[in-house]
């Protein structure tokens, strides 16, 4: 069994081992007891706002070199992650921002392994919808000029990679701040294998949980693959899965 499979049968997280330096001395404005949960709340979205754009900054500073090499190690990671998974529909993302880049993985997966789709955003504020996507069909530009499927047939997926923006101890992830993955999760009737995806560098202690906030699954950077859920969850996420197909 290799380090993976090891760090993601552990239902504890692992340490990180280089937080972001500056992020322990932004602390959202959430001293004062009695505050009214309403007011909490902005207090933590004013603070996710200054976090948000630094976090991006910083992965955008990433040199060329490094982002290849890191870039083939979370691909490396996600494939032994799925190697069990044949069948299954992915969800991915079309990188933008500096993201990880998991198109070349995309590519290279034999047409038999998995199924691909892409997230779209229908409307501000509403959940997205997946359209289904295989290399080679035609996208065309949705909100932010992120491509998406031009045809794909709306789906839902078994799993659901996600990247993030910043992601903490707990397995909650910080994304643009459109709240999109979040409201999404949250209509599905069967949750779906959350994997997110990001750079080392992108750990902070904590994104302030708010209530509408959902923990990944797992996280994979390329120092880590850590697993937050219960270690049947995966298990149990392909058992309905199949048991709907039956
Ligand atoms: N590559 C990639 N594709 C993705 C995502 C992602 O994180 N990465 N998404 C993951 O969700 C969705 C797009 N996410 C979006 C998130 C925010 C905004 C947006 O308009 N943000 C506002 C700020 C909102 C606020 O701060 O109140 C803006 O920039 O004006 C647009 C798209 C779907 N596709
Ligand atoms: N399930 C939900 N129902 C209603 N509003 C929601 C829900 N999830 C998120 N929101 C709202 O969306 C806004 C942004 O949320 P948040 O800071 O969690 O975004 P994010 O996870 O960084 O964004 P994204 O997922 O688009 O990358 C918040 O104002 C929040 O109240």
């Amino acid at each position: 069994m290799d380090n993976d499979a090891e760090a993601h049968q552990d239902d504890e997280p692992n340490e990180y081992s280089s937080p972001a330096c500056f992020l322990h001395e932004l602390t959202p404005d959430i001293t004062g007891i009695g505050h009214a949960a309403e007011g909490l709340d902005d207090g933590v979205i004013r603070w996710r706002k200054i976090v948000r754009p630094r976090l991006i900054e910083m992965r955008a500073a990433i040199r060329a070199n490094d982002r290849k090499r890191m870039d083939d190690v979370i691909r490396t990671r996600l494939s032994g992650l799925l190697a069990t998974m044949q069948g299954r529909i992915v969800s991915i993302y079309w990188p933008m921002k500096a993201e990880p880049n998991l198109i070349p993985w995309v590519k290279n997966s034999l047409p038999s392994e998995l199924a691909f789709a892409l997230p779209v955003v229908i409307k501000k504020g509403a959940p997205m919808e997946f359209r289904s996507w295989s290399p080679g069909e035609s996208l065309i530009r949705g909100v932010w000029n992120i491509p998406i499927p031009e045809h794909g047939a709306s789906l839902v997926p078994d799993i659901v990679i996600a990247p993030v923006v910043g992601f903490d101890k707990r397995g909650y992830r910080l994304g643009y701040g459109g709240g999109y993955f979040d409201r999404t999760l949250a209509v599905l009737a069967r949750k779906p294998y959350v994997i997110g995806i990001g750079y080392a560098q992108a750990a902070i202690e904590t994104i302030y949980p708010l209530k509408h906030d959902i923990p990944m699954d797992v996280i994979v950077t390329e120092q880590s693959c850590v697993s937050y859920a219960s270690s049947s969850r995966l298990a149990s996420t392909l058992e309905i899965a199949d048991s709907k197909s039956v």
